[in-house]
């Protein structure tokens, strides 16, 4: 068969579990024979992270900042039941917090529309993307107890504009006080993602703080979108028909519930991590939630699925037993790169055969009656013959695209 060649190299990050037998699935299966791609291998397994001093986790972040493009699997991040699993040397830091510090940027999570998957909330009929700000905030905080009554002020120390302020006195008991940041580098490159993603997928775009009551925090970030919006961004909005506007969070999370979808919501970091759960489940399943990275220079992508390494089905596996695992996720994780790819070496037959493999995987549920046991579970359906296996369901697939790629 003839294959399609990929100009530039694609990274790849492997990962553990049942997440990295559908990722050998995936690429043996739907990839390889497909596509003649240079892909640059990363072994993350907490195996070889842990042989490596985690070195591997740097040099796949520095990788994707050379070549432009990794696709990631889900990995473990080991706290001390896992030292103990895997006799680790340390409790390794999570890779993708490793990654995203490297990269920078802002992790867009949207969810794959299959229209007989029945939606927790039944109206949402497009899209709704969280465009999560990965830096800082809570993620990065110093938090403490106080011990006991006394004084808690604040000290910034710099030559020219030092100051000192009280915060608050604590009573007999203390209590606890936490002192967060960010910078406006950060969230000016948050900004830029955003508005960029919005121009690339025609939505519009919805930014949300609390800005009524963090004045100064949450009013940076609502000055800088707009600043950034009017000097940069505006006129091309105008152009496309779409529009920029901030929201309180807590209108706009009623509002989203309220809405078809059909939107993009830029959201600070703890924010974004609560609400793209809450928009995955609502959308059906784990197993249906894509997760891009644009890093901080606008042009580097990662893509991996927003699910972890599901441990409880690969416990099956290692039992000998058979599992249904869905890997829809794990499929877009390789497909958002090849077409990131595609677009970035303006290679049009790459882009395609990545939209046609999603394409395929959707007809596969939606056509086919072909899905695993977390999809039959969502339409009510619990006998064994509703649903295959994982190995099954990718299979489905895999003749799907033979037979497609026969007219490619
Ligand atoms: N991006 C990453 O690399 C991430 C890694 N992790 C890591 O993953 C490991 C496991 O974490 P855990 O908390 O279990 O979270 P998981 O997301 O791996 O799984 C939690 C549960 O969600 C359901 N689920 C998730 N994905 C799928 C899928 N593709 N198909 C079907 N069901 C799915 C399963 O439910 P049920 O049991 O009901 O079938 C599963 O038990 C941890 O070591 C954690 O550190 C966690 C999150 C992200
Ligand atoms: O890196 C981790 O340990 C968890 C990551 C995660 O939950 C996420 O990316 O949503
Ligand atoms: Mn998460």
């Amino acid at each position: 068969m003839h294959k399609i060649k990929v100009k530039n190299p694609i990274v790849e990050m492997d990962g553990d579990e049942q997440t990295r037998i559908i990722w050998h699935l995936i690429k043996s299966k739907l990839i390889v024979p497909f596509l003649d791609v240079d892909l640059k291998y990363y072994d993350l397994s907490i195996q070889n992270r842990d042989l490596t001093d985690d070195q591997v986790t740097l040099d796949s972040a520095e990788a994707t900042l050379k070549y432009g493009v990794a696709v990631k699997c889900a990995t473990i991040t080991p706290d001390e039941d896992r030292v103990k699993e895997f006799g680790l040397k340390e409790m390794w830091k999570s890779p993708n917090g490793t990654i995203r510090n490297v990269l920078g940027g802002t992790v867009f999570r949207e969810p794959i529309i299959i229209p007989k998957i029945p939606r927790v909330i039944p109206h949402w009929e497009k899209t709704i993307v969280i465009g999560r700000h990965a830096y800082g905030d809570q993620y990065r905080a110093t938090d403490v107890i106080i011990p006991s009554d006394g004084i808690l002020k604040l000290t910034f120390e710099s030559e020219k504009n030092g100051f000192e302020i009280p915060v608050f006195e604590y009573p007999k008991g203390g209590g606890i006080a936490m002192v967060m940041y960010n910078t406006r580098e950060s969230i000016e490159s948050f900004a830029r993602a955003s508005f960029t993603m919005a121009i690339e997928r025609k939505l519009p775009l919805y930014s949300t703080t609390k800005n009524t009551i963090l004045k100064q925090y949450d009013g940076q970030f609502k000055d800088i979108f707009k600043t950034v919006y009017e000097n940069e961004y505006k006129e091309t909005f105008e152009e496309l028909g779409i529009w920029y506007e901030h929201r309180l969070i807590d209108d706009m999370v009623a509002q989203m519930l309220k809405s078809k979808g059909g939107f993009i919501i830029a959201m600070k970091n703890y924010d974004g991590d609560v609400q793209s759960d809450i928009v995955a489940q609502g959308f059906g399943s784990l197993g249906l939630m894509t997760s891009t990275l644009i890093a901080a220079d606008g042009k580097t992508f990662e893509s991996e699925a927003a699910h972890g390494t599901v441990t409880r089905h690969y416990r099956q596996h290692q039992q000998g037993k058979e599992t249904s695992t869905n890997s829809i996720a794990s499929i877009f994780a390789w497909t958002r790169g090849i077409i990131h790819r595609g677009k970035v070496d303006d290679t049009p037959e790459v882009r395609r055969f990545g939209e046609l493999l999603e394409e395929l995987v959707v007809e596969t549920v939606q056509d086919d009656n072909i899905m695993t046991k977390d999809l039959a579970l969502i339409m009510n359906k619990t006998e064994r013959s509703d649903y295959v296996t994982t190995e099954e369901f990718i299979e489905a697939v895999e003749k799907r695209l033979i037979e497609e790629m026969k007219s490619f």
